[in-house]
């Protein structure tokens, strides 16, 4: 069995995703997901140009030998570009050997280890008493798990808070857009939120949180102490992680559980995080983390030192990357729970999938392969559109992190 060819498409119906599709000598095609928000070209570029010559003529079952041909092969190891490049490839290779076994893909990883992925939602609002509604109104959707994101008083705008409630993007500038970030405002703010909200809507409910790396360890720490009597499922990136041993001080604070790893694309990001236990979640995800292949060897390793998935599945990553990854967590033993922000319905409509939200869970369907096709057609209405994610400063005009 060969590979004949491959190709990328790039359609942004209302936000670009970028798909990498390989076509095989026996007629079975495979589609992966090859986006980085607001640097999506660089990996068009980097498969077009580079990957997809060296995948032609080669057997589409030897998914590891590829995977490791284009990691070690490139010599220039790691990075988003690259890890995001062949996790496309990978992924458009298991999705054609689980085509080829007439097989969801799940059953090819190990088989179900759950009967549906507990997935959390994104509530948000301008104010305290618009973000206490709309997780209600989660809630009331059959959410069993919600991350809570707040306009803090004093500051014009933060992350994670939306116009459109339910179909958040970040990337919203021709240029990059510059929001004023205060740690203080932020800080004294946020334990109140959570005090509401369990005052409102008890303990049920798992609530998260996303700091979006905006902290220093002390004051995440602090944050992490701040919140314990809310029992939060997770704080996550609370600090920039390149720096692993910074969770050190976290962890000696607080037992808030930590979460971190969206922005990974290696094992090495997260290997002193995982072997010294300093988290409880890693967020790491098929789409920049080199596909399942990879994935699964973190999942592996995390299972080791009691750390549990909880996969990055915001809508900047496509429903190609979102089937993948339910087929992964139907398998995956330390499964922790799965961030799902919804798809707006032209999305869906570009991408149609078979899988489905049930009562706070996402299950996929058993369609041969991850269950996620894309119709080129319409795909093709909707060219690239140039998008940046926002910078952040401090009120003194300092650059921080968004
Ligand atoms: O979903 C999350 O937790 C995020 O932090 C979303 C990121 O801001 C988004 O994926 C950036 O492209
Ligand atoms: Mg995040």
């Amino acid at each position: 069995m060969k590979i004949t060819d491959a190709k990328v498409i790039v359609t942004c119906p209302g936000r670009n995703f970028v798909t990498l599709k390989i076509y095989t000598d026996q007629g079975v095609t495979g589609i992966g997901d090859a986006t980085l928000n607001g640097r999506e070209l660089s990996v068009v570029s980097y498969l077009t140009d580079h990957v997809i010559p060296c995948l032609i003529g080669r057997d589409p079952r030897q998914i590891e030998d590829i995977w490791q041909y284009l990691y070690r092969g490139c010599y220039w190891r790691r990075g988003p570009v690259t890890m995001s490049a062949i996790a496309a490839v990978d992924t458009a290779l298991w999705d054609i050997k689980a085509k080829m076994a007439n097989m969801p893909l799940y059953q090819l990883l190990g088989g179900k280890s759950r009967e549906g992925v507990m997935v959390y939602g994104h509530a948000n609002g301008t104010d305290l008493s618009e973000t206490v509604e709309e997780v209600g109104r989660y809630i009331d959707m059959g959410y069993k798990a919600i991350r809570a994101q707040s306009g803090v008083p004093g500051m014009a705008s933060t992350y994670g808070v939306s116009n459109d409630k339910m179909y958040y993007e970040p990337a919203d500038g021709n240029l990059p857009t510059e929001n004023v970030w205060s740690t203080t405002k932020y800080l004294d703010y946020t334990p109140t939120l959570f005090a509401k909200l369990r005052e409102t809507y008890g303990f049920d409910p798992h609530l998260m949180h996303d700091v979006h790396h905006r902290l220093t360890p002390i004051e995440a720490a602090r944050l992490g102490k701040s919140l314990e009597p809310y029992r939060l499922f997770w704080m996550e990136d609370s600090t920039p992680a390149e720096n692993q041993a910074n969770f050190r001080l976290i962890r000696q604070h607080t037992v808030t559980p930590l979460a971190v790893g969206e922005i990974f694309n290696s094992i090495w990001d997260c290997k002193q995080l995982i072997e010294e236990q300093l988290i409880d979640y890693i967020r790491a995800t098929v789409v920049h983390a080199g596909g399942i292949t990879h994935l699964r060897r973190i999942a592996d390793f995390a299972a080791l030192h009691n750390v549990r998935t909880g996969c990055h599945g915001a809508t900047d990553l496509s429903p190609v990357c979102m089937g993948a990854s339910l087929h992964f967590n139907m398998w995956v033993p330390n499964f922790g729970v799965q961030e799902y922000m919804r798809h707006t319905p032209e999305t869906d409509a570009v991408f149609p999938h078979d899988y489905r939200f049930e009562n706070g869970n996402l299950i996929p369907g058993d369609t041969p392969g991850h269950g996620v096709d894309i119709d080129e057609k319409l795909a093709e209405k909707y060219p690239y559109q140039r998008a940046y994610l926002p910078v952040n400063r401090l009120e003194d005009g300092t650059l921080w992190h968004w």
